[in-house]
């Protein structure tokens, strides 16, 4: 079972373009259409599914917002900073 990171930690591990919101690190990812939204979340899902830790996804026009906590151990560890740039790898 993987330990919640310090804050410190989490301050140095988050990629680029995140942000800590509490026990939650987030990312609004833009896109020019709906649908290209929908299809960035469809692959989110597969790389969730994938390592087994699954974000909160929130699909809007042109904008997907992912957030990421772990949820069994309280808070943010690093499956979650390593499914954010995995994330991050889709674009
Ligand atoms: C039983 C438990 O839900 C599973 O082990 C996994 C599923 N996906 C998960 N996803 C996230 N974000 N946090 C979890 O603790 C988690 N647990």
């Amino acid at each position: 079972m993987a330990d919640t990171l310090s804050d410190d930690e989490i301050e140095s591990r988050i990629p680029d373009d995140w942000e800590r919101d509490g026990d939650e690190i987030v990312r609004t990812y833009e896109f020019d259409s709906y649908l290209a939204g929908v299809g960035f979340a469809a692959g989110a899902g597969g790389v969730a599914q994938d390592a087994f830790h699954h974000p909160s996804i929130t699909i809007d026009y042109g904008e997907v917002e992912v957030r990421l906590t772990s949820h069994e151990e309280g808070g943010i560890t690093e499956k979650d900073v390593d499914l954010a740039e995995r994330f991050d790898d889709l674009q």
